[in-house]
Order: C-alpha cells, then sequence, then structure tokens
C-alpha cells in the first residue's frame, strides 16, 4: 500500500448557527497516530466524520491521499476501519452474524478461519455465537474492533477507543494501533479522545475547544 497522508487544513464546522470548530490544520502520514483532543461537545466526533466522508465541511478541506491521490468521500470508505460510541451493532445477532452482515454490505464474505481470527484478536473467541444483546458493553466495544479490522484497512478512525475496556481490553487496542502503525504496506491511525492517558499515544495532536454560541 502507497503512502498515507490526511492532511486538515483550515477546517471549521458549523451546525445551522452554531460553530461547532474553526481553523484546524494537522497533518498525519503512515506510521503515525494523530489524535484530536477536547471536551464533551468540542466536535471531536465531528470532525472524524468529515475524514471519514460522512460529512461535508463547512469551511476548509480534509484532504486523504493515498500515494498522492485524494480521495473522495465514498472512495475512502473503502480505506477506513471507523470504531466509535454511535457505530450501530445489529443487537438481533450474533457477533459472527454481525461480522458476516457488514462483509456482505461490502460485497465480500468472511470465511470461518477469518472469523475465528478477528474473535481471537478481539478477546471473543467462543462469544461469537451469542446474541449481541447478551454481550457486556467492553464486549460490544471489542466486537466494534473486529468489525473495523475485518478489511484489513490502512487507516482507522477510533472516537473514544478505549470505552467500556477493562485494562485487558485497554492492551488489546494498544497493540491494534502499534500493529497499525507498523504495517509494512503503511498504517495510520486518528484516535478522538479526552483521555490524557490514550492523547499519551499520539505522533500528532490537536486541541479543538467550545466556541460560544449565538
Ligand atoms: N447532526 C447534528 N446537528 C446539530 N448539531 C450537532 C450534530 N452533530 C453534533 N452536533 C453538535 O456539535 C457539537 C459537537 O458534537 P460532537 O459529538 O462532535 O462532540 P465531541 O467532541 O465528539 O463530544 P463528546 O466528547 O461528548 O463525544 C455538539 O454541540 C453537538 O450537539
Amino acid at each position: 500500500m502507497a503512502p498515507i497522508r490526511i492532511v486538515l487544513s483550515n477546517l471549521g464546522h458549523h451546525f445551522g448557527t452554531r460553530s461547532v470548530f474553526e481553523k484546524v490544520h494537522l497533518e498525519v502520514v503512515s506510521g503515525q497516530i494523530g489524535a484530536i483532543c477536547g471536551p464533551n461537545g468540542a466536535g471531536k466526533s465531528t470532525l472524524l466524520r468529515i475524514v471519514a466522508g460522512l460529512l461535508t465541511p463547512t469551511q476548509g478541506e480534509a484532504r486523504f491521499e493515498i500515494a498522492g491521490y485524494a480521495l473522495d468521500a465514498l472512495e475512502r470508505r473503502t480505506f477506513i476501519g471507523y470504531v466509535a460510541p454511535d457505530l450501530r451493532l445489529y443487537h438481533e445477532l450474533t457477533g459472527v452474524e454481525n461480522l458476516q452482515f457488514f462483509a456482505e454490505l461490502r460485497g465480500t464474505k468472511l470465511s470461518r478461519d477469518h472469523l475465528k481470527q478477528l474473535l481471537a484478536r478481539v478477546g471473543l473467541l467462543g462469544r461469537g455465537s451469542d446474541l449481541v444483546a447478551n454481550y457486556s458493553s467492553g464486549m460490544r466495544q471489542r466486537l466494534k474492533y473486529a468489525l473495523a479490522l475485518s478489511n484489513d484497512p490502512p487507516v482507522l478512525l477510533l472516537d473514544e477507543p478505549t470505552a467500556n475496556l477493562d485494562s485487558d481490553g485497554v492492551a488489546m487496542v494498544e497493540q491494534i494501533i502499534a500493529e497499525q502503525c507498523q504495517r509494512p504496506q503503511g498504517g495510520l491511525v486518528l484516535i478522538a479522545t479526552n483521555e490524557p492517558k490514550e492523547e499519551r499515544w499520539a505522533h500528532k495532536l490537536i486541541r479543538i475547544g467550545c466556541l460560544s454560541t449565538p
């Protein structure tokens, strides 16, 4: 995989008359962890949604380049694994059925070995046949990681990366992030957090704050 570059230039966003953030600049390249930090309501999730191409910014640009080619909103989705609190799992399906369902939406099917390997990587081996309705909140967060990793994406966008996880789960996330940065083909991680310990993972960090509202 060719070098990846995410560049935020003079990025800003407002919802109606509410300005969320403005004049944000950041450049993160393959092998690096970037962090978007700030208090509740600062706009961290909004910014990650813009990078993912789910939302068009009202100011500036969020550029997503592979080998110098800028991907549009639709193209970039193939290259992203996303973990976020508002990502919805299907509680009426099992863990494995969720993984298979999202793979099928991408037009692929996961082999039995691949499913087993994903579940093992997130500590859910032996629980793949349970309904997600019966998972604990930490198990759901682990399943979100399995989903995000299922197509081996070069870019991971992690919103509140360790939400609901115990110390083993935090170690799992640290391992996933380290492996992502060391991918021989190039990998990049962008996190949104207000946890000081997660901020310390970052090679590049920006802080955004609450702006006044009219
Ligand atoms: N679709 C929307 N329409 C209107 N306002 C929105 C929308 N999405 C987010 N907001 C507002 O934008 C601001 C930033 O929200 P966002 O979820 O990005 O913050 P955050 O930094 O991720 O917060 P938290 O740490 O609490 O998760 C908030 O004031 C929120 O109410």
